[in-house]
This record gives C-alpha cells, sequence and structure tokens, in this order.
C-alpha cells in the first residue's frame, strides 16, 4: 500500500462500510453510562442535533472532516469558553473529547492515572504490525533512549557519525552533478535521513548497505499508510482485514530483518566476548539493557525488532520534518525566501569557519537561524492535528465545571490549532523562518535571560510537536541536531526549487498526509 493510493482511497467504500455497522456503532457508543453522561455535558461541533444517525454519519464523515471540526472546536468551545468539546472521530468509532490548552498540565499527571501509552499503540495500530507484543508492551527500547539519548556528551559524541554520514548520504542520493536534476521530494530527504538513522542504530558497516536502506525506507513508509487507512477503518472492522493491509509492512519487515539478524547475533557475540570494539550505536546500548532484562530479551530476532520499531519511528518522524523543513523552506514566496536563503547561508558559513565543519555538538548549537527555520516548520506542517492523547486509567479526571472523565474516555490536545492560534503567532499561517531568532539577532549570550530564547527542543504551551510535560519526546536533542545538520548541508551545498503543482497539505482523519508527489529540482553548488 503506496501514500499515492492513501490519497485517493474509494472513501465512498468507507461511508458503506460505516452505514452497514451503524447498529454496532451505536451499542458501542452508548454501552457505558458513566461515558454517556460525560457525552451529554459537552458540547459537540458540526454535528447536528436532529436527522438520522446524525452522530454516526459525523464519526463516519470524520475521515475527511476531523482537521475543519477540530479547528472550529477549538475557535468556537476552547478559545471562547476555555472548557473541552467532543470530537466525533473513527479512529476510536466513537469520540474523544479535546481539552483546552490550559489543561496542558494533566500530560504532568502520573502514568498511574493518565497514560498515553494505549492511545500510541492504537494510532500506529502496532497489533496488526508487530507480531511480538512484546516489543511495544515492554519498551525497554524506550527506556533506553530516555536513559542515553537525553545526555548532553552522548549527544555531543554522535554529532561527528552524523555529520560524516550526512555528507556522504547526500553525495550519494542528491549527487554531485552542477546540473538540475528532478526528483521526488519526499523520497529525497527519506533516504538522507534514512542512512543518518541507521548509522546511529547499527554504526558500519550494515549501515551503508543499500538492500537494508531501502527495504527500511519502504518498511516505513508502508507501515504509516496501512496505519492510516486501518485508523480509517470502524474499529470492528480493523480484526477483519487490519492483518490484510499490514500485509506491505510485515513483507517488508521480514526483509528487514533478515538483513539485520546475523548482524545482531554478530554483536551480541562480541559483546559476551567483551570484544565491543569503538561502536557508539544504539545497538551497543541496547544489548546490555536486553541482557538485565532477561534471557528472552537477548534473542536476536526480538533486538532486530526493536532496532526496526526505532528506525521506523526514526525514519518517518525525522523525514517528514526534515522534507518539510526543505519543501516550507524553498516554497516560501520569492522575496521571503531570497531573504531565508540568504540569511541561513550566511550564518551556515559564518559557524562552519569558526568551526571548521558542523561536526561538532558547538557549532550545530550555534545555528540559530536554522534551528528557527525548522521549528517554524514543525510548527506550520504539523504532523496531526490533535495529539498528545490521554486515557483515563483508574479514578476520574476533574476539568472543572463539573465535568468528570470516567475510565474508558481518550482525551487529545487540539495541537495543530494551537500551533496556528493568532494569539501565538503573529501571522500564523506564514511560514517565517527567521520567526524564532529575529529578536536575538546581535545579542550576545550574556544579554539574554537564561531560557529565554525558543529553540527548536523547547517545549512551551504554544509549541508542542515534541510533546509536553513529562512525556516531552526524549529523542529531540539528537532530531534537532541531526535534522539541524541536514539542513545546514542542502542550504550550503545544493540550490533547490520546488517543481510541479503547489503542494497543498491534506488531512486523511487526523493525520496530515505527507507530500509524497513533490517534485523538487536540485543542482550541486559549484
Ligand atoms: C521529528 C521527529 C520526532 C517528533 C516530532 C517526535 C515527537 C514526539 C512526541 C510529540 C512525543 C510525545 C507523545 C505523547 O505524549 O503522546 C514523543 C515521545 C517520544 N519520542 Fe519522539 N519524536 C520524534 C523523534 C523521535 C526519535 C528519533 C526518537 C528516538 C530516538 C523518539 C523517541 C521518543 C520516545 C521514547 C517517546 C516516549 C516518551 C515517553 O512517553 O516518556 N522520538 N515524541
Amino acid at each position: 500500500m503506496s501514500w499515492r493510493q492513501v490519497d485517493q482511497l474509494p472513501l465512498l467504500a468507507l461511508a458503506i462500510i460505516g452505514i452497514i455497522f451503524i447498529r454496532r456503532l451505536l451499542s458501542t457508543l452508548f454501552q457505558d453510562r458513566d461515558q454517556a453522561q460525560v457525552w451529554a455535558k459537552l458540547e459537540t461541533v458540526n454535528v447536528p442535533s436532529s436527522g438520522i444517525f446524525s452522530w454516526t454519519r459525523a464519526v463516519v464523515g470524520s475521515i475527511l472532516s476531523i482537521a475543519q471540526n477540530t479547528h472550529d472546536g477549538y475557535e468556537k468551545i476552547c478559545k471562547v469558553k476555555d472548557r473541552p468539546f467532543v470530537l466525533p472521530t473513527m479512529w476510536t468509532g466513537g469520540a474523544v473529547v479535546v481539552l483546552p490548552p490550559s489543561l496542558l498540565h494533566l500530560l504532568n499527571r502520573p502514568d498511574s492515572e493518565l497514560s498515553g501509552f494505549r492511545a500510541l499503540v492504537e494510532t500506529i495500530q502496532l497489533p496488526y504490525m508487530i507480531s511480538d507484543r512484546d516489543i511495544y508492551e515492554n519498551v525497554i527500547h524506550f527506556d533506553v533512549i530516555r536513559k542515553t539519548l537525553t545526555k548532553k556528551d552522548v549527544i555531543g559524541s554522535l554529532a561527528a557519525t552524523t555529520a560524516e554520514e550526512v555528507d556522504v548520504a547526500f553525495r550519494e542520493s542528491w549527487g554531485t552533478a552542477e546540473q538540475w536534476t528532478t526528483v521526488n521530494g519526499w523520497d529525497a530527504c527519506g533516504r538522507i535521513i534514512t542512512r543518518a538513522a541507521l548509522r546511529i542504530l547499527i554504526g558500519l558497516p550494515l549501515c551503508r548497505d543499500e538492500m537494508l536502506l531501502e527495504q527500511s525506507r519502504l518498511y516505513a513508509n508502508s507501515l504509516f499508510a496501512g496505519t492510516a487507512i486501518i485508523n480509517c477503518l470502524p474499529p470492528f472492522v480493523r480484526p477483519l482485514v487490519g492483518s490484510l493491509l499490514a500485509v506491505p509492512a510485515k513483507y517488508y519487515q521480514a526483509r528487514c530483518q533478515r538483513l539485520l539478524v546475523p548482524f545482531v547475533e554478530k554483536r551480541i557475540r562480541m559483546w559476551k566476548e567483551s570484544k565491543e570494539g569503538d561502536n557508539n550505536d544504539f545497538l551497543q546500548w541496547l544489548i546490555p539493557k536486553c541482557a538485565q532484562a532477561g534471557p528472552e530479551q537477548l534473542e536476536p530476532k526480538k533486538i532486530a525488532m526493536r532496532l526496526l520499531a526505532l528506525n521506523t519511528m526514526f525514519i518517518f518522524a525525522m523525514g517528514y520534518v526534515f522534507a518539510h523543513s526543505v519543501l516550507d523552506l524553498y516554497g516560501s514566496p520569492l522575496e521571503s525566501k531570497n531573504e531565508f536563503l540568504t540569511g541561513l547561508e550566511a550564518e551556515c558559513k559564518r559557524v562552519s569557519t569558526k568551526h571548521h565543519g558542523l561536526s561538532t555538538k558547538e557549532a550545530v548549537d550555534s545555528l540559530y537561524r536554522v534551528d528557527s527555520a525548522i521549528r517554524e516548520s514543525m510548527r506550520i506542517s504539523d504532523v496531526g492535528v490533535t495529539s498528545l492523547p490521554l486515557d483515563v486509567v483508574s479514578g476520574q479526571v476533574d476539568l472543572g465545571n463539573g465535568i468528570h472523565i470516567p475510565p474508558g474516555v481518550r482525551m487529545v490536545f487540539p495541537t495543530q490549532p494551537i500551533h496556528l492560534d493568532p494569539d501565538y503567532h503573529e501571522y500564523p499561517l506564514r511560514f517565517d523562518a527567521f520567526r524564532f531568532s529575529r529578536k536575538f539577532e546581535g545579542l550576545l549570550e550574556s544579554d539574554q535571560q537564561p531560557g529565554e530564547r525558543e529553540l527548536l527542543t523547547s517545549t512551551t504551551k504554544s509549541f508542542l510537536a515534541f510533546g509536553y510535560g513529562r512525556h516531552g519526546c526524549p529523542g529531540r536533542w539528537f532530531v534537532a541536531q541531526t535534522i539541524k545538520q541536514a539542513l545546514a548541508y542542502v542550504i550550503l551545498n545544493y540550490d533547490v526549487e520546488i517543481t510541479g503543482k503547489p503542494i497543498k497539505r491534506k488531512a486523511l482523519l487526523n493525520m496530515m498526509l505527507p507530500p509524497t508527489d513533490a517534485q523538487i529540482r536540485i543542482r550541486r553548488k559549484s
């Protein structure tokens, strides 16, 4: 299943499926009295109060209208009344409660009360995609990230490695020809990130295996495409067809496994003999952690699957951000594009000369304009309409105004409307590459209050792309460093033009579809 096919799905067929199962949907929705009371207390947007099966039609229609409904609810209810609202969604086959920004503090509640874990598993539809439940129920690989990738010295130690890999990746994938070539922008950017990701996950030499690189990229793409479609089906239909829709992802998964397992076996043997060599990669950190968790966790197939699960996160999420950064920057109106590119190039050249390249953390940290451009792209080109889900696990959650949320109700935050809210960001629909760096131009560090500068990695109430609170993304320092290196590389070494049809972003249920048709023209600078 490819992204291009996702785009053209026969939505009519989905509507028919929805209607056939109307009775089933209704009984699912109203089987719990506590929940029914919650829905009754909250306002809904764009659902007619009368009409045949108006609610069910809203749930089925959410596949195409959820973005508009979320923006409307945010404007009319969250902003005006500071209250949550009900959003029909096929994702849960019913509704979610959308919370206003004033309730972001709920993200700091302990997991025993409010948890986003189940929602994450359902968002990516992992049970259909990964046969071994232990991989996503017992996320040892997340623990390793939290422990290692949040340390400044570890991030610093990876800067030279990613700088080297980014250079090799661009030379091999974007080429060194000084003549224009037209390429698919989504794939071209994905290839760079795939290489950087694999280098950090498994190191040399396997990370440069062309077959593994291509299969990993195809795996990530097919997993997220399959997931997007499964999410659009009524939940009770998913067990019937979910496994079928997961076939392409499972196919690429098996191909990647075949390449990875012998390599993992070798690295486990080396680790057991204490001959690790000088590997500084994720696999090296993961093996001892798995050994600690029990002998069954040292099974090479399981470790390879954990690597693949992470690799997919790297490739899709980082590829998404990198591709949009390039498209937003080079797709800006001519006048602002020239201003941005001149300013960015001047900064990249100055920092690169001062630090003899961009292969140290210190150098990358000084790229404030590049940092701002990527943050701005993440703000304007969100991956989802809502995110940061919370499920009530125990007790009831008091939202104020007499609203108590019982277990079984899912809550989310309207992250895209928040990012596009003019109260937080002036001219919010405009891509302004220097939005977050402009006011600090020419100021010395000593002239600034600590933490005053909004960096790509700063999670704030108006910038939620890396989450917020206790569960803020622990990979974001590594992500920021690597994408900054990649974008700086483009700015310094390539001319880029967006060609073809203007890129129009579309939402499929909650997901903003990636621009898989984007065409770009590239040539190496002389
Ligand atoms: C541009 C790329 C990425 C974006 C936009 C992103 C965004 C996020 C967001 C929004 C969350 C919070 C989810 C929630 O609260 O529901 C999160 C959590 C997480 N991210 Fe990322 N992420 C990215 C890349 C990565 C990478 C490359 C890694 C691994 C190195 C990673 C590891 C994690 C982990 C382990 C969590 C769970 C944290 C927890 O629950 O304590 N992320 N990420």
